[in-house]
């Protein structure tokens, strides 16, 4: 196998994304000893456009400006959030996933400076989110903690805490450690609180189709139950077909006998309709029982929930 002398990576520019980038050049070079790599920050539609995303055209905002260096052969390798790449088409033609990296925690957090956890906070809390998912969920558990919309990078949104601008933030674990601020974290909120999203701390790695070469290289790097959670969370996500603004959430888990299951829910915005379904795998194959339980969620009206989400 011909590896290639210099793999050029291609990622979002944020302190979160380039600490990513580290990470795959540090298991690049330990596969590969004597290979070069270099990096190519860009920054995407989803950082310099800190409004409602939903407004911005079409899904991708973190990753469209990736994927298009990608393509046009300015980088050989796109490093990319799971959860930030689109599951309801097909990845950008011409494009493959070459390896999901090991999984991280997949939870959410919460950072309050004071270190109170979600239950002791005062009723008025200000939580700094601007995700559906986040805010559905926590308005059916924590009714009298108020969200207040904020975007931006997580050092950005921990500069706006410091100032003031909310009284707590909710963030992904695995973001926080990514960037070195994991101190902050005053309580990390058990799936059963908080259902992370499909693709939750999943590190992809993306070439060109054509690129066997690196692909072969590339996939070496590749965890194979990461990659059946990531395979069998995506497929619920293609077939539920939701939006931007329809809470999501799915966690698929490779137990300790290898054994894979799927649990997932749809919600309305308010978290007052929240429908529920969780399977094993058994026989089936990771994108089957994703597809399982996106059937399971339909039947108990999802498309309706989802459809009836102005968006
Ligand atoms: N939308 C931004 C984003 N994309 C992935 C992560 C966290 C790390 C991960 O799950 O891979 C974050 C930050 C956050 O939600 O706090």
């Amino acid at each position: 196998m011909a590896v290639p002398e210099l793999i050029r990576i291609v990622s979002r520019d944020s302190p979160m994304a380039l600490a990513q980038v580290e990470r795959v050049r540090a298991e690049l070079t330990a596969a590969h000893p004597g290979v070069r790599t270099e990096v190519v920050p860009v920054r995407t539609t989803g950082d310099k456009w800190l409004g409602d995303l939903s407004q911005v055209e079409g899904k991708g905002a973190f990753t469209k400006e990736v994927d298009a260096a990608l393509l046009a052969g300015e980088a050989d390798l796109a490093v990319h959030c799971v959860k930030d790449v689109p599951a309801d088409r097909p990845l950008p033609a011409g494009t493959v996933f070459a390896a999901f990296l090991e999984r991280d925690d997949v939870r959410d957090a919460l950072v309050h400076p004071d270190g109170l956890t979600l239950d002791a906070l005062p009723p008025g809390t200000r939580i700094g989110t601007s995700s559906v998912r986040r805010v559905a969920q926590l308005a059916a558990t924590h009714p009298q903690l108020r969200c207040v919309p904020l975007r931006g990078n997580a050092n950005r949104r921990l500069a706006k805490l410091a100032e003031g601008e909310v009284d707590a933030l909710l963030l992904a674990a695995a973001g926080l450690e990514r960037i070195g601020r994991a101190d902050v974290i005053s309580e990390v909120l058990s799936p059963d609180v908080m259902l992370p999203p499909v693709g939750a701390g999943v590190l992809a790695l993306q070439c060109r189709e054509g690129d066997t070469g690196l692909i072969e290289a590339v996939s070496v790097l590749s965890h194979p139950d990461t990659h059946r959670e990531t395979t069998a969370e995506r497929m619920l996500l293609h077939v539920l077909q939701g939006h931007c603004n329809s809470p999501i959430a799915g966690l698929a888990r490779v137990d300790r006998s290898g054994e894979l299951s799927l649990r997932a829910c749809v919600f309305t915005p308010d978290g007052k309709t929240r429908l529920n379904a969780h399977e094993w795998a058994g026989r089936l194959d990771p994108a089957t029982l994703g597809t399982s339980v996106a059937v399971a969620l339909l039947r108990q009206g999802a498309r309706e929930v989802i459809d009836g989400i102005p968006h």
